[in-house]
């Protein structure tokens, strides 16, 4: 049988002889098997045989294959198709590209294209700046990925990478109406895809680097930051950063702790793990233990990775040692950037009194919301179908947004910052409660929010090249 790989949602196309089963009967069966029927389509009918198109999902991966498993025992049905809805949704790409005005006789053609298209190309030439009023430069964005830490997946590649990158364009568009172009690259030598990215610039208005692995992705977004005249952001380490800080100001308020006094551990110390462990330090969290595979990252040891050794120096101030179980022992926050299913229930009882789990890791989380519900103060996930969704999903299309806007030359850390408040101001104190911490990416008020707050922090700051009519 065709695998699931943990999917939710199936269309079954079924042919029921309808004097052997009635519907009803149908319907029954999968409802006691957790399968909920949420649309129904008539394909074909006939005297005594119907064929109709059943969409079902579950809440628990595995049950679909026991579904279609069982099938054969209601008589006179057959099992026809099996569709994933998911795979469905994917055929032929999420995107494309559409023209703003159509073509439709020779004068258009001659506009748009040759003859007069080269008139337009030698006012360009004369002026680079007119790059932003007369192509899609101004509202343009690469979502460019090396395919070397996909989600939570690893190094699956570039082509494996594409889907991610896809709907991170999706979501530029939908959330903010920015124009985002997915390109995965076929190299993953950090001098190549400098390279590249250089030499594909012209044509955009800013960078947002997507999935690449640590200690490399540092040094390709400093080197960009420093070499190119966009703003060129990895999503990775500052929208998750932003989002993580929203998300942990309110969950505080939530279990009434205070910034200056909890105890942070931070497991996955890559490019998010240590991006949003240096917001939290500036925020003023004094005590962070940092866990990867090697167990807790201490100042007693060397590591190879250059990252870990300043990471060591800087965090861990009590030189604890050991396993991600130790250093869970009374902390009052857990903060997951690394990889499915490695926390347990026990390691979560072992933390302080309403603890706060933000497992973080897509598409599985160290730790499922339900195994745990019954003892944390707040629990996030990255996903989108749990409460508290802490996901970078919420910064970078209102960050961009807003940096494209002013034509900003990079996005700083007061922008990022002024980011992370105006998610975290979308939610009253009325509002907030432990299954509400966070904005949902749906809500509407959160990009215009973030867009007023970050281009103000640019202009405050110097790195707007052009002040927003509404801000003059
Ligand atoms: N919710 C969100 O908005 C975001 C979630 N993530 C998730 O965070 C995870 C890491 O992403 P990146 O930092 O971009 O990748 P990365 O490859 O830069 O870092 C991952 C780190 O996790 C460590 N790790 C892997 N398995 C581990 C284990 N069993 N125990 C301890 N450490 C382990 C790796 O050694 C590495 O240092 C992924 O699952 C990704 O989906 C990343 C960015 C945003
Ligand atoms: C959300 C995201 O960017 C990630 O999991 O990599
Ligand atoms: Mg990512």
């Amino acid at each position: 049988m065709k695998s699931f790989m943990g999917g939710k949602s199936v269309i079954l196309r079924l042919e029921m002889d309808t004097e052997k089963t009635k519907f009803g009967e149908v319907a029954a069966f999968i409802g006691q098997r957790g399968g909920d029927i949420v649309a129904i389509d008539v394909i074909q009918t006939s005297k005594n045989i119907t064929v109709r198109d059943l969409t079902i999902t579950v809440s628990e991966s595995g049950q679909i294959e026991k579904i279609i498993e069982s099938i054969p025992q209601l008589p006179g049905v057959k099992l026809v198709n099996i569709s994933d809805r998911t795979f469905l949704l994917h055929l032929g790409g999420k995107i494309s590209v559409s023209p703003k005005t159509p073509i439709q006789n020779r004068d258009d053609l001659s506009r748009v294209y040759t003859p007069d298209v080269a008139r337009v190309c030698l006012a360009i030439k004369e002026d680079q700046k007119k790059a932003y009023s007369l192509t899609i430069k101004r509202n343009t964005v690469a979502v460019v990925s090396d395919g070397s830490a996909v989600l939570g997946l690893g190094n699956i590649g570039p082509y494996a990478a594409m889907p991610v990158m896809e709907g991170k364009a999706m979501l530029f568009k939908q959330f903010a109406d920015v124009d985002a172009f997915p390109i995965c690259l076929d190299t993953q030598d950090t001098e190549e895809i400098i390279r590249s990215i250089k030499a594909i610039a012209p044509g955009f208005g800013g960078i947002n680097l997507e999935d690449i692995s640590s200690p490399r992705c540092f040094e390709i977004e400093e080197r960009l930051r420093h070499e190119l005249d966009i703003p060129v952001f990895h999503d990775d380490q500052h929208g998750t950063a932003v989002v993580l800080y929203a998300g942990l100001i309110s969950a505080l308020k939530v279990v009434n702790k205070s910034i200056g006094n909890v105890r942070v551990v931070v497991c996955g110390i890559g490019a998010a793990g240590i991006a949003c462990s240096k917001i939290l330090m500036a925020a003023g969290v004094k005590e962070i233990v940092g866990v990867d595979r090697e167990g807790i990252l201490t100042a007693d040891r060397e590591y190879e990775n250059p990252m870990w050794n300043w990471y060591a120096s800087r965090t861990n101030p009590g030189r604890k040692s050991g396993t991600l179980q130790e250093a869970m022992v009374g902390a009052d926050v857990f903060i997951g950037l690394s990889a499915g299913g490695i926390l347990k229930r026990e390691d979560v009882a072992s933390m302080a009194s309403d603890p706060i789990v933000f497992a973080m890791a897509n598409p599985t989380p160290e730790i499922m919301p339900q195994e745990v519900e019954d003892i944390v103060g707040v629990m996030a996930t990255g996903r989108s179908d749990f409460p508290n969704q802490i996901n970078n999903v919420l910064c970078f299309p209102g960050i961009f947004r807003a940096a494209l806007d002013c034509r900003a030359t990079e996005i700083n850390e007061e922008m990022k910052l002024a980011a992370a408040e105006a998610i975290a101001d979308s939610i009253s104190d009325e509002e907030r409660d432990r299954f509400y911490i966070i904005p949902s990416p749906f809500n509407t008020k959160v990009v215009k929010k973030m867009r007023d707050a970050v281009i103000k922090a640019a202009l405050a700051t110097n790195v707007a090249r052009r002040v927003p009519r509404e801000y003059r």
